[in-house]
Protein backbone atom coordinates (compact mmCIF):
# COMPACT_ATOMS: atom_id res chain seq x y z
CA UNK A 1 0.00 0.00 0.00
CA UNK A 2 0.91 3.58 -1.30
CA UNK A 3 1.50 6.51 1.56
CA UNK A 4 -0.49 8.66 2.31
CA UNK A 5 0.14 12.17 0.71
CA UNK A 6 2.66 14.94 2.95
CA UNK A 7 -0.15 17.27 3.69
CA UNK A 8 2.49 19.57 5.54
CA UNK A 9 6.35 19.17 4.90
CA UNK A 10 8.89 21.65 6.52
CA UNK A 11 12.06 21.93 4.97
CA UNK A 12 14.98 23.32 7.06
CA UNK A 13 13.31 25.74 8.49
CA UNK A 14 14.26 28.62 11.18
CA UNK A 15 12.74 31.53 13.01
CA UNK A 16 14.56 33.81 15.06
CA UNK A 17 12.98 36.72 16.63
CA UNK A 18 14.79 39.91 16.55
CA UNK A 19 14.09 42.16 19.86
CA UNK A 20 15.30 45.26 20.98
CA UNK A 21 18.15 43.27 23.30
CA UNK A 22 18.79 40.25 20.89
CA UNK A 23 17.96 37.71 18.50
CA UNK A 24 16.43 34.91 20.49
CA UNK A 25 16.34 31.79 17.63
CA UNK A 26 13.35 29.76 18.48
CA UNK A 27 13.25 27.24 15.61
CA UNK A 28 16.56 25.65 14.48
CA UNK A 29 16.62 23.13 11.39
CA UNK A 30 13.47 21.82 11.35
CA UNK A 31 12.48 18.91 8.69
CA UNK A 32 8.92 17.47 9.54
CA UNK A 33 6.53 15.75 7.20
CA UNK A 34 3.14 15.05 8.32
CA UNK A 35 0.44 13.03 6.05
CA UNK A 36 -2.91 13.07 4.94
CA UNK A 37 -4.77 11.89 7.89
CA UNK A 38 -2.59 11.15 10.56
CA UNK A 39 -2.96 12.75 14.43
CA UNK A 40 0.65 13.98 14.69
CA UNK A 41 1.83 14.71 17.61
CA UNK A 42 4.46 18.30 18.71
CA UNK A 43 5.49 17.83 22.17
CA UNK A 44 7.92 19.77 24.09
CA UNK A 45 8.33 21.54 27.46
CA UNK A 46 7.57 24.97 28.02
CA UNK A 47 9.84 27.29 26.00
CA UNK A 48 10.84 24.64 23.09
CA UNK A 49 9.34 26.72 20.34
CA UNK A 50 6.09 24.68 20.04
CA UNK A 51 3.68 27.73 19.50
CA UNK A 52 6.33 29.32 16.80
CA UNK A 53 5.93 26.20 14.96
CA UNK A 54 2.67 26.10 14.64
CA UNK A 55 2.28 29.99 13.71
CA UNK A 56 4.84 29.18 10.90
CA UNK A 57 2.77 26.03 9.25
CA UNK A 58 0.05 28.32 8.69
CA UNK A 59 2.23 31.18 7.96
CA UNK A 60 0.86 33.59 10.71
CA UNK A 61 4.60 33.91 11.39
CA UNK A 62 7.06 34.06 8.12
CA UNK A 63 9.71 31.48 8.78
CA UNK A 64 13.71 33.11 8.93
CA UNK A 65 14.94 30.47 6.37
CA UNK A 66 13.68 26.95 4.80
CA UNK A 67 10.12 26.42 3.73
CA UNK A 68 6.63 25.28 4.57
CA UNK A 69 4.64 23.31 1.84
CA UNK A 70 0.69 23.03 2.34
CA UNK A 71 -0.32 20.03 0.47
CA UNK A 72 2.41 20.77 -2.27
CA UNK A 73 2.03 24.43 -2.03
CA UNK A 74 5.24 26.27 -1.31
CA UNK A 75 3.37 28.88 1.27
CA UNK A 76 6.12 31.53 1.11
CA UNK A 77 5.13 32.09 -2.92
CA UNK A 78 1.61 32.81 -2.73
CA UNK A 79 0.12 36.15 -2.66
CA UNK A 80 -2.12 37.57 0.12
CA UNK A 81 -5.20 36.09 -1.31
CA UNK A 82 -3.89 32.79 -1.70
CA UNK A 83 -2.49 33.22 1.59
CA UNK A 84 -6.05 33.46 3.35
CA UNK A 85 -7.38 31.26 0.98
CA UNK A 86 -4.92 28.35 1.70
CA UNK A 87 -5.43 29.40 5.85
CA UNK A 88 -9.40 28.54 5.33
CA UNK A 89 -8.03 24.68 4.58
CA UNK A 90 -6.12 24.91 8.25
CA UNK A 91 -8.43 25.09 11.13
CA UNK A 92 -7.33 26.30 14.53
CA UNK A 93 -7.75 25.46 18.59
CA UNK A 94 -6.56 27.06 21.37
CA UNK A 95 -5.83 26.48 24.96
CA UNK A 96 -7.91 29.48 26.31
CA UNK A 97 -10.71 28.60 23.38
CA UNK A 98 -11.13 32.53 21.59
CA UNK A 99 -14.76 32.25 21.23
CA UNK A 100 -16.51 35.50 20.86
CA UNK A 101 -18.03 36.28 24.07
CA UNK A 102 -20.99 38.34 22.46
CA UNK A 103 -22.06 35.76 20.19
CA UNK A 104 -24.13 32.85 20.71
CA UNK A 105 -22.71 29.19 20.28
CA UNK A 106 -24.36 29.13 16.91
CA UNK A 107 -23.43 33.12 16.22
CA UNK A 108 -19.22 31.94 17.11
CA UNK A 109 -19.68 29.01 14.68
CA UNK A 110 -21.26 31.04 11.71
CA UNK A 111 -18.92 33.73 12.06
CA UNK A 112 -15.75 32.00 9.74
CA UNK A 113 -18.13 31.16 6.92
CA UNK A 114 -19.40 34.66 7.13
CA UNK A 115 -15.92 36.05 6.56
CA UNK A 116 -15.79 33.27 3.44
CA UNK A 117 -19.06 35.05 1.88
CA UNK A 118 -21.45 32.25 2.89
CA UNK A 119 -25.25 33.41 2.23
CA UNK A 120 -26.40 33.58 6.28
CA UNK A 121 -29.17 30.69 5.97
CA UNK A 122 -26.73 28.42 4.06
CA UNK A 123 -24.41 29.52 7.19
CA UNK A 124 -26.59 29.19 9.94
CA UNK A 125 -27.61 25.13 8.49
CA UNK A 126 -23.76 24.36 8.26
CA UNK A 127 -23.45 26.23 11.98
CA UNK A 128 -26.44 23.81 13.17
CA UNK A 129 -24.52 20.37 11.61
CA UNK A 130 -21.43 21.14 12.98
CA UNK A 131 -23.04 21.77 16.50
CA UNK A 132 -24.60 18.17 16.42
CA UNK A 133 -21.48 16.86 15.61
CA UNK A 134 -19.90 17.83 18.79
CA UNK A 135 -22.70 17.06 20.73
CA UNK A 136 -23.93 20.29 21.50
CA UNK A 137 -27.19 21.09 19.66
CA UNK A 138 -28.99 21.60 23.04
CA UNK A 139 -26.69 24.86 23.36
CA UNK A 140 -27.22 26.69 20.48
CA UNK A 141 -28.54 29.86 22.03
CA UNK A 142 -25.68 29.89 24.93
CA UNK A 143 -23.10 32.62 25.17
CA UNK A 144 -19.46 30.95 25.87
CA UNK A 145 -19.84 32.83 29.39
CA UNK A 146 -23.00 30.18 30.32
CA UNK A 147 -20.09 27.19 28.99
CA UNK A 148 -18.07 24.91 30.82
CA UNK A 149 -14.37 24.77 29.29
CA UNK A 150 -15.02 21.66 27.96
CA UNK A 151 -18.57 22.54 25.91
CA UNK A 152 -16.33 26.01 25.15
CA UNK A 153 -13.15 23.75 23.33
CA UNK A 154 -16.60 21.68 21.28
CA UNK A 155 -17.84 24.98 19.67
CA UNK A 156 -14.03 26.16 18.76
CA UNK A 157 -13.79 22.95 17.18
CA UNK A 158 -17.12 23.20 15.42
CA UNK A 159 -15.97 26.91 14.64
CA UNK A 160 -12.63 25.37 13.34
CA UNK A 161 -14.59 23.27 11.05
CA UNK A 162 -16.78 25.67 9.47
CA UNK A 163 -14.90 25.82 5.95
CA UNK A 164 -13.83 21.96 5.63
CA UNK A 165 -10.10 22.78 6.23
CA UNK A 166 -7.83 19.70 5.42
CA UNK A 167 -6.11 20.10 8.77
CA UNK A 168 -6.38 21.07 11.98
CA UNK A 169 -4.14 22.84 14.47
CA UNK A 170 -4.82 22.02 18.41
CA UNK A 171 -2.33 24.21 20.53
CA UNK A 172 -2.59 23.02 23.62
CA UNK A 173 -6.18 22.61 23.19
CA UNK A 174 -6.75 20.24 26.16
CA UNK A 175 -4.51 22.21 29.23
CA UNK A 176 -6.77 24.10 30.69
CA UNK A 177 -9.68 20.88 31.10
CA UNK A 178 -9.47 18.20 33.66
CA UNK A 179 -8.83 14.79 33.16
CA UNK A 180 -12.12 13.20 32.15
CA UNK A 181 -12.95 16.55 30.20
CA UNK A 182 -9.49 16.13 28.44
CA UNK A 183 -10.55 12.22 27.33
CA UNK A 184 -13.60 13.37 25.92
CA UNK A 185 -12.50 16.49 23.71
CA UNK A 186 -9.17 13.84 22.55
CA UNK A 187 -11.86 11.23 21.74
CA UNK A 188 -14.20 14.09 19.85
CA UNK A 189 -10.96 14.59 17.52
CA UNK A 190 -9.97 10.85 16.76
CA UNK A 191 -14.05 10.44 15.94
CA UNK A 192 -13.43 13.76 13.57
CA UNK A 193 -10.61 12.53 12.21
CA UNK A 194 -11.94 8.87 11.71
CA UNK A 195 -15.26 10.20 9.99
CA UNK A 196 -13.65 13.14 8.39
CA UNK A 197 -10.35 12.52 7.33
CA UNK A 198 -9.44 15.45 8.82
CA UNK A 199 -5.36 15.69 9.28
CA UNK A 200 -5.23 16.46 13.05
CA UNK A 201 -1.74 18.28 14.48
CA UNK A 202 -1.34 18.10 18.37
CA UNK A 203 0.44 20.72 20.19
CA UNK A 204 1.25 19.65 23.66
CA UNK A 205 3.40 19.39 26.53
CA UNK A 206 1.86 16.36 27.92
CA UNK A 207 2.90 13.23 27.24
CA UNK A 208 -0.80 11.67 28.23
CA UNK A 209 -2.35 13.22 25.20
CA UNK A 210 0.05 12.30 22.72
CA UNK A 211 -0.09 8.39 23.76
CA UNK A 212 -3.89 8.78 23.63
CA UNK A 213 -4.40 9.71 20.30
CA UNK A 214 -1.62 10.53 18.39
CA UNK A 215 -0.22 8.10 15.31
CA UNK A 216 3.35 10.64 14.79
CA UNK A 217 5.15 12.27 17.03
CA UNK A 218 7.84 14.64 16.60
CA UNK A 219 9.52 15.65 20.18
CA UNK A 220 10.67 19.19 19.85
CA UNK A 221 13.80 20.14 22.57
CA UNK A 222 15.31 23.38 22.84
CA UNK A 223 14.48 24.31 19.54
CA UNK A 224 15.06 21.34 17.14
CA UNK A 225 13.51 18.41 16.25
CA UNK A 226 14.91 15.72 18.89
CA UNK A 227 13.15 12.70 17.67
CA UNK A 228 10.50 11.83 15.40
CA UNK A 229 8.81 8.32 14.66
CA UNK A 230 5.29 6.40 15.79
CA UNK A 231 4.26 7.09 19.13
CA UNK A 232 4.08 3.36 19.64
CA UNK A 233 8.77 2.82 18.29
CA UNK A 234 8.96 6.03 20.53
CA UNK A 235 7.49 4.83 23.77
CA UNK A 236 9.09 1.49 23.40
CA UNK A 237 12.64 2.78 22.12
CA UNK A 238 13.36 6.32 23.00
CA UNK A 239 16.48 7.15 21.72
CA UNK A 240 17.32 10.65 22.86
CA UNK A 241 17.88 12.46 26.28
CA UNK A 242 15.11 14.85 25.82
CA UNK A 243 12.42 11.76 24.30
CA UNK A 244 13.23 9.52 27.63
CA UNK A 245 12.33 12.42 29.46
CA UNK A 246 8.78 12.25 28.58
CA UNK A 247 8.83 8.50 28.33
CA UNK A 248 10.34 8.09 32.13
CA UNK A 249 9.09 11.78 33.74
CA UNK A 250 10.14 9.29 36.84
CA UNK A 251 13.74 8.60 35.82
CA UNK A 252 15.60 9.95 38.94
CA UNK A 253 13.57 7.36 41.14
CA UNK A 254 15.23 4.93 39.16
CA UNK A 255 18.33 6.09 40.50
CA UNK A 256 18.51 4.43 44.08
CA UNK A 257 18.72 0.63 41.74
CA UNK A 258 21.98 1.68 40.15
CA UNK A 259 24.91 -0.95 40.23
CA UNK A 260 22.28 -4.04 39.70
CA UNK A 261 22.10 -6.28 36.95
CA UNK A 262 18.49 -5.28 35.33
CA UNK A 263 16.18 -6.28 32.12
CA UNK A 264 13.94 -4.14 30.40
CA UNK A 265 11.52 -5.80 29.05
CA UNK A 266 9.05 -3.56 26.54
CA UNK A 267 5.18 -4.72 25.95
CA UNK A 268 4.02 -3.72 22.54
CA UNK A 269 0.34 -5.09 22.26
CA UNK A 270 0.97 -8.46 21.60
CA UNK A 271 1.63 -10.21 24.87
CA UNK A 272 0.33 -9.00 28.32
CA UNK A 273 2.42 -8.28 31.55
CA UNK A 274 1.83 -10.64 34.28
CA UNK A 275 1.75 -13.85 32.58
CA UNK A 276 5.25 -13.58 31.01
CA UNK A 277 6.45 -12.39 34.48
CA UNK A 278 5.22 -15.50 35.52
CA UNK A 279 6.04 -18.14 33.18
CA UNK A 280 9.83 -16.84 33.50
CA UNK A 281 10.32 -17.40 37.09
CA UNK A 282 8.75 -20.75 36.20
CA UNK A 283 10.85 -22.06 33.29
CA UNK A 284 14.19 -20.30 34.60
CA UNK A 285 13.25 -21.33 38.80
CA UNK A 286 13.99 -18.45 40.28
CA UNK A 287 12.78 -15.30 41.45
CA UNK A 288 12.88 -11.05 39.88
CA UNK A 289 12.37 -8.18 41.70
CA UNK A 290 9.88 -5.58 39.69
CA UNK A 291 12.17 -2.41 39.69
CA UNK A 292 9.73 -0.38 37.46
CA UNK A 293 6.55 -0.84 35.74
CA UNK A 294 4.48 1.07 33.64
CA UNK A 295 1.89 0.17 30.82
CA UNK A 296 -0.22 2.29 29.13
CA UNK A 297 -2.86 2.49 26.23
CA UNK A 298 -2.13 3.46 23.21
CA UNK A 299 -4.39 3.29 20.35
CA UNK A 300 -6.44 1.34 22.02
CA UNK A 301 -4.00 -1.58 22.60
CA UNK A 302 -1.77 -2.04 25.50
CA UNK A 303 1.91 -1.43 25.86
CA UNK A 304 4.61 -0.71 28.71
CA UNK A 305 7.69 -1.71 30.13
CA UNK A 306 9.00 -3.22 33.36
CA UNK A 307 12.38 -3.41 34.91
CA UNK A 308 13.01 -6.74 36.71
CA UNK A 309 16.31 -7.18 38.78
CA UNK A 310 17.96 -10.66 37.54
CA UNK A 311 19.36 -13.24 39.80
CA UNK A 312 22.60 -12.87 41.06
CA UNK A 313 23.72 -16.31 39.21
CA UNK A 314 24.65 -14.97 35.57
CA UNK A 315 23.53 -18.48 34.09
CA UNK A 316 19.81 -17.98 35.22
CA UNK A 317 19.89 -13.84 34.76
CA UNK A 318 21.15 -15.25 30.97
CA UNK A 319 18.81 -17.83 30.69
CA UNK A 320 16.10 -15.38 31.34
CA UNK A 321 16.83 -12.51 28.80
CA UNK A 322 16.98 -15.74 26.65
CA UNK A 323 13.85 -16.95 27.58
CA UNK A 324 11.83 -13.77 26.72
CA UNK A 325 13.61 -12.91 24.09
CA UNK A 326 12.19 -16.12 22.62
CA UNK A 327 8.86 -15.02 23.25
CA UNK A 328 9.34 -12.25 20.88
CA UNK A 329 10.08 -9.43 23.47
CA UNK A 330 12.44 -6.47 23.61
CA UNK A 331 14.46 -7.87 26.35
CA UNK A 332 17.66 -5.93 27.01
CA UNK A 333 19.96 -5.71 29.86
CA UNK A 334 19.94 -1.84 31.13
CA UNK A 335 22.28 0.36 33.77
CA UNK A 336 19.94 1.78 35.87
N1 LIG B 1 7.53 37.28 19.24
C1 LIG B 1 8.59 36.83 19.90
N2 LIG B 1 9.63 37.64 20.16
C2 LIG B 1 10.73 37.21 20.81
N3 LIG B 1 10.88 35.94 21.25
C3 LIG B 1 9.88 35.08 21.03
C4 LIG B 1 8.68 35.47 20.36
N4 LIG B 1 7.85 34.38 20.30
C5 LIG B 1 8.50 33.38 20.90
N5 LIG B 1 9.71 33.78 21.35
C6 LIG B 1 10.72 32.96 22.05
O1 LIG B 1 10.89 31.77 21.32
C7 LIG B 1 11.06 30.64 22.19
C8 LIG B 1 10.01 29.59 21.88
O2 LIG B 1 8.72 30.09 22.26
P1 LIG B 1 7.36 29.29 22.00
O3 LIG B 1 6.24 30.14 22.51
O4 LIG B 1 7.31 28.87 20.59
O5 LIG B 1 7.58 28.00 22.94
P2 LIG B 1 6.52 26.92 23.42
O6 LIG B 1 7.20 25.61 23.30
O7 LIG B 1 5.24 27.09 22.69
O8 LIG B 1 6.36 27.29 24.94
P3 LIG B 1 5.02 27.25 25.88
O9 LIG B 1 4.64 25.80 25.97
O10 LIG B 1 5.53 27.80 27.19
O11 LIG B 1 4.00 28.11 25.22
C9 LIG B 1 11.00 31.20 23.60
O12 LIG B 1 12.31 31.42 24.04
C10 LIG B 1 10.27 32.52 23.43
O13 LIG B 1 10.65 33.42 24.43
Amino acid sequence: MSEPNAIIRIENLEKSFITKKNTVTALRDINLTIREGEIFGIIGMSGAGKSTLVRCINYLERPTKGKVFFNGLDMSKLSRRELEKTRQSIGMIFQQFNLLMQRTTIGNICFPLEIAGVPKEEARKRAYELLELVGLKEKDKAYPSELSGGQKQRVAIARALANNPKVLLCDEATSALDPKTTRSILALLKDINARMGITIVVITHEMRVIEEICTSVAIIDDSRIAETGRVDSIFTRPQTAAARKLVFPDGENQAKYIGSRCCRIVFEGNSSFEPVVANMILACHAPVNIMFADTKDIDGKAFGQIVVQLPEDTLTANKMIAYLQEQGLTAEEVQL
